[in-house]
């Protein structure tokens, strides 16, 4: 890893040389994270974002990960969702099926993917609803201090506009504090349907990861981690701060071209 520290508080940082080096990072953290709470909760309830991500998971579905991860302890979530049809092109399930999860042995009935058949609105209502039952059963754990999920890790892309799942700069979304799942029918970025967790549920998680690669996102980077004044405080990535949990940013060199340094110590 080119670098690794702790910012004094936007979390811990790791930033990668390049993207085989980020990609192999990533799957060790992530297989860590699977084995500490299969060992604690019997279970992994892991929320994944689109984009970009998904090909930088690409490493867990090779050796060793694919033979050492408890692929049947997994249980999948999306925090974001665009409202199409599972076999559309720009489906996030149809992303992380394609190239994730149909390369590992993880349990058909454990992949929570959306209704696409119903409205943005249905579709959000009845994720949520599908979100609580689990909570019961506490397939998902719950936060103690909020009636949150407590998802055991929720991994997140972020725009070079600085949106992270489908929660976009200045879009009155960001204010919602009672649902855990919302819906959007004006996305910035297409296809302006989607569904997406409410920052409530992201920050009530044990662990929340930020993977960000290339020189286009270098900025929103920036301004998402480093001290820079009142105007950037509404940036959605910037609201990621899990109020319990840990916060991670997967970095390549280019994304983090644009930190400044002094912030974080090794
Ligand atoms: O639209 C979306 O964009 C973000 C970022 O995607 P990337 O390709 O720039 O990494 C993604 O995290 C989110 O899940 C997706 O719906």
């Amino acid at each position: 890893m080119a670098h690794s520290g702790v910012h004094k508080d936007r979390g811990e940082l790791r930033i990668h040389e390049n993207l085989d080096e980020l990609g192999t990072d990533l799957a060790e953290y992530i297989a860590e994270l699977s084995e500490a709470s299969v060992k604690e909760r019997g279970v992994f309830a892991i929320a994944i974002s689109g984009g970009s991500l998904i090909g930088l998971m690409g490493k867990l579905c090779e050796a060793p990960y694919n033979k050492t991860v408890d692929w049947a302890k997994w249980y999948i979530f999306w925090a974001d969702e665009r409202v199409v049809a599972k076999t559309h092109a720009d489906s996030n399930y149809k992303l992380a099926k394609d190239g994730l999860l149909s390369k590992v042995p993880v349990v058909p009935s454990h992949v929570n993917s959306i209704n696409d058949t119903v409205s943005a609105e249905e579709a959000a209502n009845d994720y949520e609803f599908h979100v609580r039952q689990l909570v019961k059963t506490r397939t998902v754990n719950v936060s103690d201090i909020s009636d949150c999920p407590k998802f055991d890790l929720i991994l997140l892309g972020m725009g070079s506009d600085g949106h992270v799942a489908s929660l976009f700069p200045n879009h009155p979304v960001l204010d919602e504090k009672d649902e855990w799942v919302t819906f959007i029918t004006d996305s910035p970025k297409s296809p302006p349907e989607r569904i997406t967790f409410t920052l409530p549920v992201i920050n009530s998680a044990s662990n929340v990861v930020v993977v960000v690669t290339g020189e286009s996102k270098a900025e929103a980077v920036h301004l998402a981690i480093d001290d820079v004044g009142a105007d950037c405080l509404s940036l959605p990535a910037r609201l990621i701060q899990p109020t319990k949990g840990k916060l991670a940013w997967f970095l390549d060199k280019l994304a983090a071209s644009k930190l400044d340094g002094s912030q974080f110590s090794e």
